[in-house]
């Protein structure tokens, strides 16, 4: 990759992207971090060898690409205060923040071409997941780089509305976060059982790995690779009828559905939506 991106924001997301593409074959001169926290950037640069500034329109000056990585209920104001700069050298904005409207961005810039994203963050393991969209301004060039820059993280694919960014956002973005529960959840519950903390804890990471892997690998269904677990009359049926006795089901599509929710309503509030 030889373009040269400026990471506004260097928070876990920020980290998880620069490191997944550090580990990549990245070279580290190509990418500059803006962030208000001195530790975060000495971090940064004692980890992966990146440049840090402390000032966004420094870490914007050289950039081809700015990939901003701040909150959403920080966008406008660290986007609008660069409009000048911007403008100046007119690089591709990637934006990764959940609900905010390309549009909004686009218009905050001064009308550059805006790539909004959602990447995950296993991206920093390299193996993320990103949905990217672009409007029809945003030319063939600068899809290709910005899928270049988050493929080398992990898949990627593109959606042609927008409005899908909302699902996306509530199944991969924070999708991570359901399942590190669920291994939070089954070793609490070994633990109760009796097994020890680290055992019961290597257990769940360890099946949780091989499942993704089995789910990722496998011709078959994640509905077939369950059955063939369960056992008729045995141990897994067991627990998945307690689980569908328990509405397991309309109570994970509900979770899911207030992220989605929560995705619109960020756009409403601090855009203009
Ligand atoms: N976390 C995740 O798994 C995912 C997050 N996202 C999106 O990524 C974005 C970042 O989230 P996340 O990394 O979790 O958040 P973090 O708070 O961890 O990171 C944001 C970083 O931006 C810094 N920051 C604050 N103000 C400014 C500013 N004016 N200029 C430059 N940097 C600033 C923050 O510093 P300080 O802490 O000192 O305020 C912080 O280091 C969000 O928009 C989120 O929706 C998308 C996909 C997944
Ligand atoms: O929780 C959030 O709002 C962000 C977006 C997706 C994951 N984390």
């Amino acid at each position: 990759m030889k373009q040269r991106i400026a990471f506004i924001g260097g928070g876990n997301m920020g980290r998880s992207l620069i490191g997944g593409l550090i580990a990549k074959g990245t070279d580290p001169a190509r990418i500059v971090v803006a962030d208000p926290y001195a530790p975060t950037l000495q971090s940064l640069q004692a980890d992966y060898q990146v440049q840090t500034v402390s000032n966004n329109a420094d870490a914007v000056r050289n950039a081809d690409v700015v990939l901003l990585a701040v909150k959403p209920q920080t966008l406008r104001d660290v986007v609008t205060s660069l409009q000048e700069q911007i403008l100046g050298t007119r690089p591709l904005l990637i934006s990764i923040a959940a609900g905010i409207l390309a549009a909004d961005i686009q218009r905050w810039a001064g009308g550059v071409q805006v790539v909004r994203c959602m990447p995950n963050r296993p991206a920093l393991q390299g193996c993320g997941v990103t949905a990217l969209y672009a409007n029809e301004q945003v030319t063939e060039a600068n899809r290709s780089i910005s899928e270049q820059i988050l493929g080398a993280v992990g898949a990627t694919l593109w959606v042609e509305r927008e409005a899908d960014m909302d699902t996306v956002t509530a199944i991969s973005g924070s999708g991570p976060a359901y399942f590190f529960l669920l291994i939070e959840m089954l070793e609490a519950a070994g633990e109760s059982m009796g097994l020890s903390a680290a055992v019961a804890r290597k257990l769940a990471i360890e099946t949780a790995y091989g499942s993704g892997f089995m789910a990722r690998e496998s011709s078959d269904s994640p509905a077939t690779l369950r059955q063939q677990v369960t056992s008729k009359g045995g141990t897994t049926e067991a627990a998945l009828k307690h689980l569908e006795a328990s509405n397991v089901r309309a109570i994970f599509s509900q979770a899911v559905a207030a992220a989605a929710q929560r995705s619109a309503q960020l756009a409403k509030e601090l855009g203009s939506a």
